[in-house]
C-alpha cells in the first residue's frame, strides 16, 4: 500500500489508493488516520477562537470558556473521528428550531406548516423584528429565524409547554438512544433576559401568526432552546438527516423523507442566519448553527460517491463557543470549511 503522508496528499487521494489498491484497506487504518488529520486541523483552528465572543445576550453563556474547539465526525457505517474539546456538554438554542420543525411537520404534516411559514432566507439577523413589519409579509420567512421558529413552536401540539416538547424529547430519544435533559439554569437565564424574543411573540401575535397562548409558546420555545447537548449529539443527528431520516444501521424511518429533505434544504439556505450565502459558497454543506456555540453539519447520502464511501451521509457536531458577529461559531466554520474542502463534502 502507498505510504501515506497526510501533509502532501489530499484526504481524497489517500481514500481512493485504500479502495482502488488495496487488499489490506480497511476500516480501523483509515479511522486512525482521519484522526491524526482532525486533531492538527482542531490544534490548528483553535487559535482563531480569539477572534470570536461568547454570547452574552443570554447572560449565562457568558460563563462558557471562549478557547474550547470540539468536533465529532460520524459516518453512515457508525465510525467515529471525535477531536478536541468533544466532552463539553452544552444547550442546543437555535439547533433545537431544526427539530422542532420537523416535529411540527410529523404532527401537522408539511402543507400545513409550509401554508403558514415560508422557506425565504431573510438576509438578516436571527432575531430581526424589523423584517416582519417593513416586509409586510404573509407569513414569517422561514422557520430558523426567531420569528419562524417561534411560530412554527406555537404549532407544536399541547397545550403545556411540557406537553409541546414531549414529542421533540421522544424523537431526540430515537435518534441518541438516551433522553437529553433541559438546563435550567440556561433555561431561567434565557427566561428572564429575552425580552427581544418576548418583543417577536408581542408582534407575532398581533399579526395572528400565533396558534397557542403567547407565554406557553415562549416557555416552550425558551426550553427547546435550552436542551444540553454534546457534539456527538449533533453529529449523529446529522447523520440521521443526512441520510433522509432513516437509520442506516438497521433502515428505521426516524423523521419522513419528504420532511428531512426539507430540513436540509433549508439548512443549506437558512441555517447560518445572514451568513447562509457564504456558507453556501465556501463549505457546502446543510449546517445550523446556535449561540452556544454549536454547529450542525452534514454531507447529505450520495450514490456516486466512491472515494469516500463512509463519508458519504455523514453527520457532524461542531462546538466552539466564541462567536463571529452573526452569532456563528467563529473557529468552528473555518474548520468545517477546511474539512469540507478536503474530503469534498460540497453538495454542489
Ligand atoms: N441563535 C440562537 O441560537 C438563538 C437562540 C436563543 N435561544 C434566542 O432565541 O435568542
Amino acid at each position: 500500500m502507498k505510504c501515506m503522508n497526510k501533509h502532501t496528499d489530499t484526504i481524497s487521494e489517500v481514500v481512493a489508493t485504500m479502495v482502488q489498491g488495496a487488499t489490506n484497506w480497511n476500516t480501523e487504518l483509515t479511522q486512525e488516520w482521519l484522526q491524526e488529520y482532525v486533531d492538527d486541523w482542531v490544534s490548528f483552528y483553535r487559535k482563531r477562537t480569539a477572534d470570536g465572543e461568547v454570547a452574552s445576550y443570554i447572560p449565562i453563556l457568558e460563563e462558557a470558556n471562549r478557547d474550547h474547539l470540539g468536533i465529532s465526525i460520524v459516518g453512515n457505517n457508525g465510525m467515529t473521528v471525535r477531536s478536541g474539546d468533544a466532552d463539553i456538554p452544552f444547550t442546543i438554542q437555535s439547533i433545537s428550531k431544526v427539530l422542532t420543525f420537523v416535529v411540527a411537520c410529523m404532527e401537522r404534516g408539511l402543507s400545513y406548516i409550509l401554508d403558514r411559514v415560508d422557506v425565504e432566507p431573510t438576509g438578516g439577523s436571527f432575531n430581526s423584528i424589523m423584517h416582519l413589519e417593513i416586509s409586510r409579509v404573509e407569513k414569517p420567512f422561514n422557520p430558523f429565524v426567531n420569528a419562524g421558529a417561534i411560530t412554527v413552536t406555537s404549532m407544536l401540539e399541547g397545550k403545556t409547554s411540557d406537553q409541546k416538547l414531549e414529542p421533540f424529547y421522544e424523537l431526540l430519544e430515537k435518534m441518541l438512544d438516551y433522553r437529553p435533559a433541559l438546563n435550567v439554569d440556561v433555561y431561567e437565564s434565557e427566561r428572564d433576559s429575552s425580552m427581544r424574543n418576548r418583543a417577536i411573540g408581542y408582534y407575532l401575535l398581533e399579526t395572528g401568526f400565533l396558534e397557542s397562548d403567547l407565554n406557553v409558546t415562549l416557555e416552550t420555545y425558551f426550553k427547546q432552546c435550552s436542551v444540553e447537548i454534546t457534539i456527538d449529539d449533533l453529529a449523529r443527528i446529522g447523520m440521521i438527516i443526512a441520510n433522509d431520516g432513516e437509520n442506516p444501521a438497521n433502515q428505521e424511518e426516524i423523521i419522513p423523507r419528504q420532511v428531512a429533505r426539507l430540513a436540509k434544504a433549508l439548512m443549506l439556505t437558512c441555517g447560518m442566519y445572514d451568513a447562509s450565502g457564504k456558507f453556501a459558497a465556501y463549505v457546502g454543506v446543510p449546517a445550523k448553527s446556535g449561540v452556544s456555540g454549536g454547529i450542525i453539519a452534514l454531507s447529505p447520502s450520495r450514490a456516486r460517491d466512491e472515494t469516500l464511501p463512509f463519508m458519504s451521509g455523514c453527520g457532524i457536531g461542531v462546538y466552539g463557543p466564541a462567536l463571529d458577529d452573526k452569532g456563528n461559531s467563529i473557529a468552528g466554520i473555518r474548520l468545517l470549511r477546511h474539512i469540507a474542502n478536503q474530503w469534498d463534502l460540497s453538495v454542489f
